[in-house]
């Protein structure tokens, strides 16, 4: 049971090409320089861009195979994205933008609300607009969002980067309270290695469009060495 994404495809002048197989429990984070194609894959995966010659699948279920003309579309994937910045709909409030996408019938939705707000810590945000809330905040009601369609797979990409240091200290916990409470997969995009260092269990390295290394960061493997490489000096 894993992700497995295979890709050769241009764009413009960008060519990607990876092959990769992701583990279907933990953190696997796409980690590289800006313009390495980190968020290319992690569109690919969710099917918001539709690349050629690529060959997605997760679980044994195929998402898209180019070749066999396959393609199942972003709503069937049941996958929950997290996006750089938190994107509310700042007209609802958050426990209406929690509710928005309505998949679930009213008993497991009360459920389902009670667990998430006591994992990212926001029980007590749920009346208030999303105008009112800090960027730490408004963040973990995205990520409980993204929660609450029930995914099987959790895409976050750059979840931190809007964020201030300060900000980003607060909610890396909440980040590590997911990793140890979610028995779904996180393919977790950062150009941060400290953040890296912190939440994966695997790190893959993309260079220009290339996968570099990847290695496993649950047995400590190597981080410092790998860092140290001169490819990973402009990150
Ligand atoms: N729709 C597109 N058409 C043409 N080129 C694109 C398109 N989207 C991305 N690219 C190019 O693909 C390359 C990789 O972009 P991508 O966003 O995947 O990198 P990234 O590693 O996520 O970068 P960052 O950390 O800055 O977000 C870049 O050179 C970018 O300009």
């Amino acid at each position: 049971m894993c992700l497995k994404l295979k890709i050769k495809a241009l764009r413009g002048d960008f060519y990607l090409d990876v092959d990769l197989e992701l583990a279907s429990t933990g953190v696997s984070a796409l980690f590289g320089a800006s313009g390495s194609g980190k968020s290319s894959c992690l569109r690919a995966i969710a099917g918001l861009d539709s690349l050629p010659n690529t060959l997605i699948s997760f679980n044994q279920e195929v998402w898209q195979d180019t070749q066999e003309g396959l393609w199942l579309a972003p709503h069937k994937r049941e996958i929950g994205y997290v996006f750089q910045d938190a994107s509310l709909f700042p007209h609802l409030s958050v426990k209406q933008n929690l509710l928005f996408s309505g998949q679930l019938n009213k008993q497991e939705q009360s459920e389902a609300l009670t667990e998430v707000c006591l994992l990212l810590d926001i029980q007590h945000l749920i009346n208030r607009m999303p105008g009112s809330l800090s960027g730490g905040e408004r963040q973990r009601v995205a990520i409980a969002r993204a929660l609450l369609s029930k995914p099987k797979l959790l895409l976050m990409d750059e979840p931190l980067s809007a964020l201030d240091t300060k900000l980003k200290q607060e909610i890396i916990p909440y980040l590590e309270q997911l990793h140890q409470h979610l028995s779904i997969p996180i393919v977790y995009v950062s150009h941060d290695i400290d953040e890296v260092k912190r939440l994966a269990d695997t790190m893959i390295v993309l260079e220009k469009g290339q996968v570099v290394s990847q290695t496993s960061l649950s047995q400590n493997q190597n981080i410092e060495l790998i860092t140290a490489k001169p490819y990973l000096k402009a990150v």
